[in-house]
């Protein structure tokens, strides 16, 4: 029997005459194989259509694993208290004889197969397997890959709704020729709240070769919305393989003088502030997550992997977030996750209102002081609760950018992290060599809780892409150098830090100032403003931020908060070269010759402004 046959055994007259309308052999075998294996009770294929979509909205709240609020179109989902984030340690790159690669979480791809196989064997019976399409990046465009997504997940299908373009139609006009990826999800059995049990066996194992991710017993978006994180390591690999870049990117538009429009990429490591940058209410968003940039005719181009947001919500507070604030409080489409609901209202932490002293929440039946197993008190909602929501009802969304079939021209990238004593708020690199490896590639943050584990670590992060990591390091940072080459005029390269803090361990900056670095980048990306040379870059003049702080936020700017803030740190900038160097020596070992070039004259810079200047040099002392 061919596939064709064996799913017309498999499915029911109205789904197999979706599947049997794509011309697709490869995708047939795969349905067929995989629905033969996990033997759900019944299978329902998406298609394009409205219909589907809500058959989708309505099973998830059928099954139980989301739950109406009072304001229409919202809905709340809970994971599990123990699956509320990204669980690197379970995690694996399947790479044959599970060599070892630096910074990868590697394993053999034979015995991963077997046992992703045999946890996932019948794991349906009695359950519901959507077979759903999408694309990454904007339809039939330069960017376009299209996949397919296998889960017993309703929430996990309606948030790949919400997150990602339709690619029925699109495998339909492919046929055959579809290069696509494919994801298998299942939530695993449940428990009476609907989150997934045997977490023990939570595995998310990443098949580079068949461009395949399986992801089991866990329903936390991290680890299970197949075209977020888990395909995220798929186009990492294809972008090196193909010259371009594939990135843990913001992209948004920043207005300039007279109507100019500036588009930015940045990279901060989950959870420092790529929403929140793209959000700034008087600038543009165009994605907040993902972005893919290509080399075309000599320009770089990028794109939003996604049309939708799966944002943090902790923090998010009408004073800081005007426009998320107005977004999650408008009768659309959101689906909230891990948050405390009271009355059928959700709460989270930190939004400058007041929060009930009980309710439901990740952890169950919630009431304040309340402990989990651990001894920990538990807040109201987890600090990596999210909202799932369209870019298209945001007012501030750059709808023209999103849809570009060629993307938009990239006037900067910006890199930063959770720093609390080395980088400045800001500064631009010399050129895109120097960008690539003093900014991108030796960027450090501390952890979050967007990832399993301790927090508030110090750790080596890469372009802010280390947790999703699929090829060797120094083949990556190759790519990102000789992608620079290809272009006429490089994008800008920037740094940020949101995240300086003082002795007492108070925050230098408040929210909102990353709102006047991103004008002052505009700016320098057009030569409008001179800025003064460092050792580790240029950074802004006082009389340009003063101004900026004006005109943006209608705030004085001191010299005192200048001076402070934008301090040359020679001592900590010079342990972090060390620091780094030490890193792509001992453990990633084959990278670009030229990155050690680079780091040795940025820490002879440093030692010649030393000897002149001592240890904290002041930006007035630089000036002139
Ligand atoms: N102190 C401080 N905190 C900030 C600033 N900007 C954002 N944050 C906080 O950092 C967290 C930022 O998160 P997001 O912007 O949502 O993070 P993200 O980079 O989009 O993360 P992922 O979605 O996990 O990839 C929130 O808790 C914010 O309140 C800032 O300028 N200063
Ligand atoms: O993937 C997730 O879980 C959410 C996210 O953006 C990140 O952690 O970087
Ligand atoms: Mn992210």
């Amino acid at each position: 029997m061919n596939a064709l046959e064996r799913l017309e055994k498999l499915l029911d007259r109205e789904q197999f005459e979706k599947i049997r309308a794509i011309d697709n052999p490869k995708l047939h075998e795969f349905l067929a194989g995989w629905i033969e294996w996990l033997e759900p009770d019944r299978v329902f294929v998406c298609t394009d259509g409205e219909g589907d979509e809500n058959y989708v909205r309505w099973k998830a709240l059928y099954y139980g694993e989301e739950k109406p609020l009072e304001t229409p179109n919202h809905t709340v989902h809970y994971d599990n208290y123990y699956d509320q984030a990204r669980d690197k340690a379970n995690t694996r790159i399947l790479v044959p004889g599970g060599k070892e690669i630096p910074f990868l979480n590697t394993k053999d791809r034979e015995e991963g197969l077997r046992e992703i196989r045999e946890l996932m064997k019948g794991i349906m019976k009695g359950k519901e397997l959507f077979v759903c399409f999408f694309v990454l990046g904007p339809r039939n465009s330069v960017f376009t890959i299209p996949a397919v997504q296998l889960t017993d997940s309703a929430y996990v299908a309606h948030s790949e709704f919400i997150l990602y373009r339709k690619g029925y139609e699109e495998f339909k006009r492919l046929g055959r020729n579809a290069d696509f990826f494919r994801f298998v999800h299942s939530a695993g059995e449940l428990d009476e709240r609907k989150t997934s049990k045997n977490l023990d066996k939570r595995r998310i194992y990443i098949d580079l070769q068949e461009e395949t991710v399986y992801s089991v017993n866990t329903q936390y978006g991290g680890n299970t919305i197949g075209l977020k994180k888990p395909a995220f390591r798929l186009t990492i690999a294809k972008a090196v393989r193909e010259g371009w870049l594939s990135e843990h990117m913001f992209l948004m538009r920043v207005n300039g003088p007279n109507g100019r429009k500036t588009y930015f990429t940045g990279a901060y490591p989950s959870m420092c502030g790529k929403t929140s940058t793209a959000m700034i209410s008087w600038e543009n968003i165009v994605g907040d997550d993902l972005s893919f940039i290509v080399p075309f005719n000599g320009v770089a181009r990028a794109a939003n992997v996604e049309k939708g947001v799966f944002g943090i919500i902790q923090g998010v507070n009408p004073e800081d977030d005007p426009i998320i604030w107005k977004v999650l409080h408008s009768p659309v489409e959101i689906i909230f996750s891990n948050v405390l609901v009271k009355d059928g209202k959700p709460y989270w932490n930190d939004m400058g209102v007041e929060i009930p002293d009980e309710g439901e929440n990740h952890s169950g039946k919630w009431w304040r002081g309340k402990r989990d197993a651990e001894g920990n008190e538990i807040p109201p909602s987890h600090k990596n609760a999210r909202f799932t929501v369209s870019l298209e009802h945001f007012p501030n969304v750059d709808m023209e950018a999103l849809e570009a079939p060629c993307g938009v021209e990239l006037g900067g990238m910006i890199f930063g992290g959770r720093d609390r004593d080395t980088w400045p708020p800001v500064r631009e690199s010399f050129d895109w060599k120097h960008g690539v490896i003093t900014m991108g590639a030796s960027l450090e943050s501390e952890t979050t809780a967007a990832t399993l584990g301790r927090e508030g670590v110090r750790q080596f992060n890469a372009m802010a892409i280390l947790d999703f990591m699929s090829v060797h390091l120094g083949e990556y940072i190759e790519n990102y150098l000789r992608f620079g080459e290809k272009l006429r005029k490089a994008p800008k390269i920037f740094a940020v830090n949101y995240f300086l803090r003082d002795e007492e361990g108070n925050w230098l900056n408040r929210k909102l100032d990353k709102g006047v670095w991103l004008k002052w980048m505009e700016l320098r990306v057009h030569g409008d403003v001179d800025a003064i040379e460092t050792p580790i870059g240029y950074i802004p003049k006082y009389e340009d931020l003063r101004r900026l702080f004006r005109e943006v936020l209608n705030k004085e700017y001191t010299r005192e908060d200048y001076e402070k803030q934008f301090t040359i740190r020679v001592p900590e900038l010079l342990a972090k070269i060390e620091r780094i160097e030490r890193i792509y020596r001992e453990q990633v070992k084959d990278v670009p010759g030229e990155l050690f070039e680079v780091l040795e004259e940025e820490r002879r810079r440093l030692l010649e402004a030393r000897e002149r200047y001592g240890d904290y040099i002041s930006p007035f002392a630089l000036e002139g």
